[in-house]
């Protein structure tokens, strides 16, 4: 197993990703506190990164929250290969993106992601259990400043991926326009 270089400069975080001075601190909406275990609901159990019955997707499930850090897992299954025996990097971040969505659909409005940064900080092999956890970091109108990490192993394990990510809150005609 590679060791990460403890002096290797990493951060997922861009200035794009980092909230501004004047962003405000984040706050959870009660009633999206209460909507927490039905999100798969609202998406209708199609997503790729929660449906609990899609072919192949990630299944994360939610394991609950602390204000607006969430908590999720995984298990990373044969067709999430990558390079042999090991996650594709597009999977961990896939990962990411779902557990960073899931904080900020706690603060209540209705986010997109609109930026994605990912530090892939050890390879995770096929079978491992994922450890994700996220949090929002500010709210700048309609931007929401968010980061998390996943863990290999247990909730303490070694961090396998890091990422942070500026969501956009949008309209519900953004999910509901035709195209
Ligand atoms: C039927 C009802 C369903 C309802 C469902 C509701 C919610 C469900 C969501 C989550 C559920 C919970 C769990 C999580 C589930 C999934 C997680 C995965 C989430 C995704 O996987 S989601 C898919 C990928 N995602 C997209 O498919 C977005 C495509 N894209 C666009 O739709 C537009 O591109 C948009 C809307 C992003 C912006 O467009 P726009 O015209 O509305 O806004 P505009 O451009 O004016 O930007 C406003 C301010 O954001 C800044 N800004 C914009 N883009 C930026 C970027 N890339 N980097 C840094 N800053 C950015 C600007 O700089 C400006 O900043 P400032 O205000 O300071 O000027």
């Amino acid at each position: 197993m590679t060791v990460p270089n403890p002096a290797r400069r990493t951060s997922p975080r861009s200035d794009l990703t980092t909230p501004p001075p004047d962003a405000a601190e984040p706050r959870v909406d009660p009633k999206a506190e209460l909507d927490f275990s039905e999100i798969g609901d609202v998406l209708g159990n199609a997503c790729f990164g929660c449906g609990p019955e899609v072919p192949h997707g990630l299944r994360i499930t939610r394991t609950g929250h602390e204000g607006s850090t969430s908590y999720g897992e995984f298990t990373v299954i044969p067709e999430h290969q990558g390079a042999p025996g090991l996650a594709h990097g597009g999977i961990l971040a896939a990962a990411m993106d779902e557990i960073l969505g899931t904080s900020a659909w706690l603060l209540g409005g209705r986010y997109v992601t609109g930026r994605l940064e990912t530090d892939f900080v050890r390879p995770v092999p096929v079978g491992s259990r994922v450890h994700l956890t996220a949090r929002c970091t500010g709210v700048h109108g309609r931007k929401a400043y968010m980061e998390g990490e996943g863990r290999i192993g247990g909730p303490d394990g070694p961090v396998a991926v890091r990422a942070a990510a500026v969501f956009i809150e949008v309209p519900l005609e953004h999910f509901t326009e035709e195209r």
